[in-house]
């Protein structure tokens, strides 16, 4: 079967690989002029930097975890988040350490200290209008010592870095970078993996869905203690710096340092973020009604299900979606 794959993020690039393992012709058709998505990283003053800001991958899912490293070889490591906030930097999620430095707080202190500023630029509305799919994401009080942001099973970085895992899993695999949006439209296909935003596929017939960005900057600076500093506050107008030197655990005297300033995505930078309000999901909503009419077309991915999946959860819905037998969007 003849299978165009359309992106080569994580999930066109995951959907690639398992049906070209499966016997099927796969194309794949990119956009930008580069693999990876948002996970792409490259090489800035000798440190593996991560463009789009910070990716861990980290799972509990043995058969996720075995699957990606097939394509890389696993720095396995923890990464440690601390918060810039009003009474000083305490590690986030809020932990016994935390509250040595600034007492132990009730539950609607934690979320006064650390989430409502921090939400309210990344969201950029009020956080009484956050609503509970984003909040609920929010990590809660932790007992113990333990200061690693996540504390799946598993959790680390490709040594080489994410670009070229996925240089290996597209492998074999025919791919078209800087593609125009309906490049793919021309190829005689007898299924299709679409992994862009959903409205893109309908040509935002039924209304545009938005999405929150970031601005990056990124400046050589001064080696960190610290890998990520969340700023939870209304200081700084970044919601968090990332010294990408400790991807690699490398030991450099100046490093990259990246900040994200949120935004908008307003057509000319990056889609990072589902908007889950706004009239977004009753938008999507339509989108998917009409995808789950679409014969022979499989929607995956965090823009095509406009969902705030983790990195694993990508992979397990393609998985999932692909190998569970049927071919049409659910
Ligand atoms: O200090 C904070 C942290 C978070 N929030 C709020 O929680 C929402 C979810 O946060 P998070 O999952 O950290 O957001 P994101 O998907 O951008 O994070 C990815 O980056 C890394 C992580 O930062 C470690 O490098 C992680 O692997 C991913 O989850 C957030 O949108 C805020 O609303 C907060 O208020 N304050």
């Amino acid at each position: 079967m003849k299978v165009v794959v359309v992106g080569s993020g994580l999930a066109g690039a995951v959907a690639a690989r398992f049906l070209a393992d499966r016997g099927h012709r796969v194309e794949v058709f990119e956009s930008r002029e580069h693999v990876g998505g948002n996970c792409y990283d490259r090489w800035q003053d000798g440190v593996m930097v991560h463009q789009y800001g910070p990716h861990c991958f980290h799972t509990d899912k043995p058969e996720v975890w075995e699957f990606m490293n097939r394509f890389a070889n696993f720095r396995e490591t923890g990464f440690c988040v601390v918060a810039n906030t009003p009474r000083g930097v305490i590690p986030v999620p809020f932990n016994d350490v935390s509250a040595e430095i600034v007492g132990d707080l009730s539950p609607e202190e934690i979320r006064e200290l650390l989430f409502v500023d921090y939400s309210e630029k990344h969201w950029g509305i009020p956080w009484a209008e956050i609503p509970s799919s984003i909040t609920g994401r929010v990590p809660k009080r932790r007992e113990g010592r333990d200061c690693r942001y996540h504390l799946d099973r598993w959790q680390g970085i490709p040594r080489e870095g994410f670009t070229r895992m996925f240089e290996a899993m597209l492998e074999g695999i025919p791919v078209h970078l800087g593609c125009g949006e309906d490049d793919w439209r021309e190829v005689k296909a007898d299924h299709v993996v679409f992994t862009g935003s959903i409205d893109d596929y309908f040509g935002r017939s039924l209304g545009t869905l938005e999405y929150r960005s970031l601005k990056f900057e990124y400046a050589t600076e001064a080696k960190r203690e610290h890998f990520q500093i969340n700023e939870c506050n209304r200081v700084n107008p970044w919601t968090r710096a990332v010294d990408h030197s400790h991807w690699l655990d490398q030991k450099v005297k100046r490093t990259v340092i990246g900040r994200e300033y949120p935004c908008e995505w307003d057509g000319r930078n990056v889609r990072m973020y589902p908007k889950p309000f706004g009239g977004n999901p009753e938008r999507f909503q339509k989108y998917w009604a009409a995808a789950k009419a679409e014969r022979d077309v499989t929607f995956v991915g965090r823009l095509a299900t406009y969902k705030y999946l983790d990195m694993d959860d990508v992979v397990a819905q393609v998985m999932l979606r692909l190998g569970g037998g049927r071919w049409s969007a659910r």
